[in-house]
């Protein structure tokens, strides 16, 4: 490389780093301000109506780190929903304003500019904090912005938060220990400064963590929030002093009414001032907070009054006057555009979701490895019960028997994907809500990351249980028994994560999806006919029954070509089913089919089209649900 090519290369590095450092760097939003924010709902006891937050104002600066605190039940999380724009509490009434540079700016927009840390992590424990981090970028970041420029954003934000050193360790999951509760937190954090937010929300940042990890992920937020210009709201239970030292102000809320909001270092001064002075050696933050907490008081009429004079000197406060003054303030500055901040394409998010998926599939023993384990086991079961059968008339019903047990309990074992599939459920609900990507990517990366595995389940299965119970042996029979698990364990599937969107619940989903098997055992052909089946069962489950079809492919593959031996005493000879070749003491596997209502004619292709389009259906519906009623 010639002297002059070389130094162009490191003047484009040092450009792209510089570009990377200061897309961070919020310089658009000047203020965050919310006016008059009321929420009402409808008690469910009294049916009147129940104001859970009454006009409460507030504004916040580019670097400042608010804390939003209040005894439980003061309507923290309510406000915090208000403030993120999301939904604040179940058919709840919002009135007030919610503003950027002093305008109300559209959803699309506010997305696009703000985060939100949910209390419970939505991380996957099987990967690194460097891959976690890496993959909140590729799906943060358009496609346009170069991938030295990416992984320097990383490397930037896993050094400002002092996680070099556990780059390499995984988040953690429950067979497998990783980093620290606290470690986690930051990790969070650091995923959804990736995609670049000005205005951050976090609800409860240090719930379960002990006083010394709590100061250590708030100093970091602190940190982040001065170095970009960052505007930082998040609600917190009774820090430490040190930890509340590290807040720049504080909005106190008491049963929906503001009772402070103002610099952290003015409460002292404030409660002083209206004549509640914080006791020497007292932790400030626990000392207003037992001053408004009503709830273990003995007096209710009593306490309600003193609360409600606090209330009152707050709103009679020259510090309330002050931010009235600030919320009339308008700030012109436009967001504008900002390349740097667009979302990547479907397909790149759905590449970039495949690409999670699969460092998952196999690095969790939990998502796919527990599942292969047990089928082999079920298969090396199935093999050694129903033991080499024979072209005997005594194991025509073994061999049915075998075939309803193979394709029911595929199916049945399905449940098993229930706790993988919620674990990315809930991540997805949670990037969806900070408008990562949308259902379509998700359900399409879900679905195609499963095709290897449950090809490679129906294959083992196959190998084991084709040969030691002695279904027929041809290779084609052996190929077509195959593909019939494979589109059992497809539509099995399908209705799992339908069943599992709309009743995103361990309990429920596993409740709903073992009694829908046991639905499909029952009206599938097997243990009541379809020829005496009553119409109910028959005309509305039996068509929609995909074991059903799995049953009847896996019985035609078998006994459309095969002959069995009549008693083998002979003479006389006895045929158990009514047998065109009773002559030679033999029964055509057709005179078995002929039993179960089958027709002569080859309908395969037709149950294979059935299978997909059940599969596709059960897709598609679980796509509409999550576009509706789980928006
Ligand atoms: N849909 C609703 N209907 C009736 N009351 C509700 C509804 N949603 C919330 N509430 C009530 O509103 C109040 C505020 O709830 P919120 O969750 O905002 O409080 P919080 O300060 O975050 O509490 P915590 O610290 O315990 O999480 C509570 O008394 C709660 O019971």
């Amino acid at each position: 490389m010639s002297s002059s090519t070389r130094s162009t290369a490191i003047s484009d590095d040092v450009e792209s780093n510089y570009k990377a450092l200061k897309a961070l760097k919020n310089t658009e939003v000047t203020s965050f301000a919310w006016k008059d924010v009321t929420v009402t709902v409808k008690d469910n006891e009294t049916k009147q109506p129940k104001l859970l937050l009454d006009g409460v104002d507030g504004v916040v600066r580019p670097g400042e780190l608010v804390a939003l605190m209040g005894p439980s039940g003061s309507g923290k999380t309510t406000l915090l929903n208000v403030l993120a724009r999301r939904t604040a509490a179940a058919n709840a009434k919002v009135d007030g304003d919610v503003l950027i540079n002093g305008k109300t700016v559209s959803l699309q927009e506010f997305r696009r500019i703000s985060s939100y840390v949910e209390q419970d992590d939505a991380l996957i424990g099987s990967l690194t904090v460097q891959e976690t981090i890496s993959f909140a970028a590729q799906l943060s970041l358009s496609r346009r912005i170069p991938k030295s420029q990416k992984q320097q954003r990383v490397s930037d934000i896993i050094d400002s938060f002092g996680l070099r050193n556990q780059a390499n360790t995984i988040i953690g999951t429950p067979v497998k220990k990783g980093i620290s509760g606290g470690q986690k937190r930051r990790v969070s954090v650091a995923s959804q400064l990736m995609s670049n937010p000005r205005v951050l929300f976090l609800d409860e940042p240090t719930s379960g963590l002990d006083s010394a990890a709590s100061f250590e992920v708030i100093s970091f937020l602190k940190k982040i929030a001065r170095e970009n210009n960052l505007l930082v709201i998040a609600s917190i239970h009774q820090p430490s002093t040190t930890t509340f030292n590290l807040f720049d102000k504080l909005l106190l809320l008491s049963s929906g009414k503001t009772i402070y909001h103002g610099p952290v270092s003015d409460v002292n001064s404030y409660f002083s001032s209206i004549g509640f002075p914080v006791p020497g050696y007292t932790n400030p933050a626990e000392f207003i907070i037992d001053l408004v907490n009503t709830d273990f008081s003995e007096d209710a009429a009593s306490s309600e009054k003193h609360k409600g004079s606090i209330t009152e000197a707050w709103k009679a406060s020259p510090m309330a006057t002050v931010l009235a003054n600030q919320l009339n303030e308008t700030d012109d500055m436009d967001l504008g555009a900002h390349e740097d901040i667009a979302r990547p394409g479907f397909f790149s998010q759905t590449l970039t979701l495949l690409n999670r998926l699969w460092i998952k599939s196999y690095r969790d023993v939990l998502a796919y490895g527990v599942r292969v384990a047990m089928y082999m086991g079920l298969a090396i079961m199935m093999g050694t019960v129903w033991l080499r059968l024979k072209e005997h008339q005594d194991y025509i019903q073994p061999f049915i028997n075998a075939i309803f047990f193979g394709s029911a309990f595929m199916s049945f074992m399905a449940v098993a994907y229930v706790p993988a599939f919620l674990e990315d459920f809930h991540t997805f609900t949670k990037e969806r809500s900070n408008g990562l990507y949308g259902a379509t990517s998700f359900l399409l990366s879900n679905f195609l990351i499963g095709l290897p595995y449950l090809f490679l389940i129906s294959t083992l299965f196959s190998v084991v249980t084709y040969f030691l119970a002695n279904f027929r042996p041809t290779a084609t029979a052996f190929f077509f028994y195959l593909m019939w698990l494979f589109l059992d364990l497809l539509a099995a599937e399908s209705l799992v994560v339908l069943i599992s969107v709309l009743l995103p619940n361990f309990v429920l989903s596993l409740a709903v999806t073992a009694f829908a098997n046991g639905l499909w055992m029952s009206v599938g052909g097997f243990l009541v006919s379809d020829k005496i089946l009553n119409v109910f069962w028959k005309y509305v489950f039996s068509y929609i029954d995909y074991q059903s079809y799995v049953f009847k492919g896996m019985m035609y593959n078998e006994f459309s070509e095969r002959t069995y031996q009549c008693s083998a005493a002979a003479p006389p000879c006895f045929c158990s089913y009514d047998s065109p070749l009773a002559d030679e003491c033999k029964i055509p596997g057709t005179a078995v089919l002929q039993q179960y209502g089958f027709s002569q004619r080859d309908k395969r292709g037709q149950w294979i089209g059935i299978l997909l389009g059940i599969t596709l259906g059960l897709r598609l519906l679980a796509w509409v649900v999550l576009k509706t009623v789980r928006r």
